[in-house]
């Protein structure tokens, strides 16, 4: 089986001159980490983590360092990651004090008889499993001061914004033994309320994968895509034989219609087929497969070129 990756890098973003570049570069260099791992014979779960990872310590990107600042002035993470094998899945909700929510998540998959661990339960279990405590302030950026203080000037502050720089982070891949994954991580909304969370560590909502279908990680208003469960709902047209763009399509499609919800997916089949799609204004992404990286931001901007 070819091994197949691919990322993104968050919904609803209108990409700064300035930022382009170093967007774009992130999203390569994630999708590069990530394919190579199953170039390797890696796993899709490997390959997954480590490219939501290399995603989390960018600060171009809303999660890990980077992320978005709720309105209290901190960071608080979610995160989440799913074995299509064995359906075996693990999510982690405001979390503040570490650096990569994701690994965190993936712990909680393997080493715990749950599923999903929040806030305090979190950060215990994360102190236990040795994974040192980064410094709050750590993970805030100069310039999510600046995107919190401009958030809570404007009246309108509910309103989506399409000029604010977002930018969650996923991942789904397929590997040689054809097992798929999915891996998505955020720091959730600007100016949200302490305590809330998202649909990026719900599963069904910020992903799914499972062998028999394929894997999907999403983006978006979290709370319009947890209304639809986006991820679950791509895969059951999948399921009911659509091809991915059509099941990307309509699921989307359904989310805008009936929620005016704005977001993205990657999805990746049982097959090795793959496909993005997106109703924001764009979505930074990055697909691998033999060899050969497509990459874009904007609907008619994609290139493919040979993996460096
Ligand atoms: C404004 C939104 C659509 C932008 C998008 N945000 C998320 O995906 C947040 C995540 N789903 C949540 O709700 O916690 C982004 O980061 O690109």
């Amino acid at each position: 089986m070819n091994p197949v990756l691919v990322v993104h890098g968050g919904a609803v973003r209108i990409v700064d001159k300035d930022q382009k570049e170093p967007v774009r570069q992130g999203i390569i260099r994630a999708a590069t980490v990530g394919y190579n791992i199953l170039r390797e014979g890696g796993s899709a779960v490997d390959a997954v983590e480590s490219a939501v990872t290399v995603l989390e310590d960018d600060p171009e990107f809303n999660a890990g360092f980077g992320s978005v600042l709720n309105t209290d002035g901190e960071v608080e993470m979610d995160a989440s990651i799913m074995n299509g094998k064995d359906l075996s899945a693990g999510a982690v909700s405001a979390v503040r004090c570490v650096a990569n929510p994701i690994k965190l998540a993936r712990l909680v998959m393997e080493k715990t008889p749950h599923c999903f661990l929040t806030d305090q339960g979190a950060a215990k279990f994360a102190a236990a499993m040795g994974i040192p405590e980064v410094p709050g302030k750590q993970l805030v950026t100069e310039r999510n001061i600046k995107l919190l203080e401009k958030e809570k000037h404007e009246k309108d502050a509910q309103k989506l914004d399409c000029q604010k720089n977002l930018g969650t982070v996923g991942a789904v891949a397929l590997d040689c033994r054809g097992n798929v994954a999915y891996a998505t991580s955020t720091g959730g909304i600007v100016n949200k309320m302490v305590g809330r969370v998202g649909d990026t560590p719900c599963i069904g909502s910020g992903g799914y994968a499972d062998n028999d279908i394929g894997a999907v990680s999403t983006t978006g208003h979290g709370e319009s895509v947890m209304k639809v469960n986006l991820a679950r709902l791509a895969l059951f047209h999948v399921e009911q034989g659509k091809t991915l763009e059509e099941a990307a399509d309509i699921s989307l499609g359904y989310m805008k219609s009936k929620l005016k919800g704005l977001g993205g997916v990657i999805l990746v089949s049982k097959a090795g087929d793959w496909a993005v799609k997106w109703t924001s204004a764009s979505m930074p992404w990055a697909a691998v497969k033999d060899g050969k990286l497509h990459s874009g931001i904007y609907l008619d901007d994609a290139s493919i070129t040979d993996l460096p």
